[in-house]
C-alpha cells in the first residue's frame, strides 16, 4: 500500500513558477519548485494548468489524474500529485520533473555519441512501460517519441496520459468516439478506419517510435513527412487518412532507416503487420531486444 503522502496536495503558495517546459503535446507545462522552506531547496517538478475550467475539461483532468494515480513504474512519468488554487475551481497536475526533455530534441542534439546498444536500451525500457500499462489493461494511443521523456543518458520514461483509456474487461478494444485532432501517422490501421484500439494498436505505434529513435527523430525522415511524400502533398477529395489507410492496406511501410541493422527494421515490420492478431506481445517484444543487444555486444 502508498501511505498518504503519495498522493501529495501542493499548497499553491510554495510552488515557486521558474519557466515554461513546452507548449507541446502536454498542453502548458512549467517547470515549478516546490518550496516550502523557502530555502530553494525544495525539489523541481512538472506542473500542467488545468486549461480554462470548462467543465469537461474537469472532468478529462480528473481522469488523466486517476490513471496516472495507479501508475508505478520506473518506465512511467512518476505523477506526484496536484495542487488546488483559486479555492478547488483551478487544478494543476504535479509530475516528476525529467531534466533531459523529449526523446525527440535529445535524439536530435545527442545523435553523434547516441550509438545502437544506446537506443535498443531506449527501446526495450519503452517496452516494459508499455508491457506495466498494458498489465493494467491501459491502452496509451498515443505512443509517440514526443511522449517520452529522458530521465537521464541511460533511462526515458512514458509520458503524457491524456488520451490513455481503460478496455472493458470484456473487450478487446477500445472504440473512440470524438477521434479529435488524431496523430494518424503514429496509428495503426485501425484506429485510422475504425477508431479502433487496442494493445496491439499500441504495438504498431511502438514500431513508429522505434523508427523515430533509428533516425535520431530527424525531422527531414519523420514520419509524416515520409507518408505524405508517398501520398502526395497535393491530395484532394479523400482525406488524407484515407490515403493512408489505402497505402498500408497496399502494404507500403515506412523504409528502413539509414544504417538500421536488418534485425531492428524487421521488429518494425513485425509491429507494422496490417492484421492486429500477427502484431508481436511487447513481452516477445522486449525479449527479442534484449537479444539484439547481446548480439550487438558480442
Ligand atoms: C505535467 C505534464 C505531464 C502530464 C502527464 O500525464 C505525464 C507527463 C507530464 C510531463 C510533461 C513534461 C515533463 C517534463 C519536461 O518537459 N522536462 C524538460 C526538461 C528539459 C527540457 C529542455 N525540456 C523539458 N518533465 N517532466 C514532465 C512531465
Amino acid at each position: 500500500a502508498h501511505s498518504q503522502h503519495d498522493q501529495m496536495l501542493f499548497e499553491e503558495r510554495y510552488l515557486r513558477y521558474i519557466c515554461p517546459l513546452g507548449k507541446g503535446n502536454f498542453g502548458s507545462v512549467e517547470l515549478c519548485r516546490y518550496d516550502p522552506l523557502g530555502d530553494n531547496t525544495g525539489e523541481l517538478v512538472a506542473v500542467k494548468k488545468l486549461q480554462s475550467n470548462k467543465q469537461s475539461n474537469l472532468e478529462d483532468f480528473q481522469k488523466e489524474v486517476n490513471t496516472l494515480r495507479v501508475l508505478h513504474c520506473d518506465y512511467i512519468v512518476k505523477y506526484k500529485g496536484v495542487c488546488y488554487s483559486m479555492g478547488r475551481l483551478n487544478m494543476s497536475l504535479v509530475m516528476e520533473y525529467l531534466p533531459y526533455g523529449s526523446l525527440i530534441g535529445y535524439l536530435e542534439n545527442n545523435r553523434h555519441n547516441i550509438n545502437t546498444r544506446r537506443m535498443l536500451l531506449f527501446a526495450s525500457q519503452i517496452c516494459k512501460g508499455m508491457e506495466y500499462l498494458q498489465s493494467l489493461r491501459y491502452v496509451h494511443r498515443d505512443l509517440a517519441a514526443r511522449n517520452i521523456l529522458v530521465a537521464s543518458e541511460t533511462l526515458v520514461k512514458i509520458a503524457d496520459f491524456g488520451l490513455t483509456k481503460v478496455i472493458p474487461h470484456n473487450k478487446e478494444y477500445y472504440r473512440v468516439t470524438h477521434p479529435g485532432e488524431s496523430p494518424i501517422f503514429w496509428y495503426a490501421p485501425e484506429s485510422i478506419t475504425e477508431s479502433r484500439f487496442s494493445h496491439k494498436s499500441d504495438v504498431w505505434s511502438f514500431g513508429v517510435v522505434l523508427h523515430e529513435i533509428f533516425t535520431y527523430c530527424d525531422t527531414s525522415c519523420n514520419p509524416k513527412r515520409l507518408y505524405m511524400q508517398e501520398i502526395g502533398h497535393n491530395v484532394l477529395g479523400t482525406s488524407i487518412s484515407m490515403h493512408l489507410a489505402s497505402l498500408l492496406k497496399a502494404n507500403w511501410r515506412l523504409p528502413a532507416p539509414l544504417n538500421c541493422p536488418p534485425k531492428v527494421y524487421s521488429l518494425m515490420r513485425q509491429c507494422w503487420a496490417y492484421d492486429f492478431d500477427e502484431r508481436p506481445y511487447f513481452s516477445t517484444l522486449g525479449n527479442q531486444i534484449e537479444t539484439i543487444i547481446q548480439d550487438e555486444r558480442e
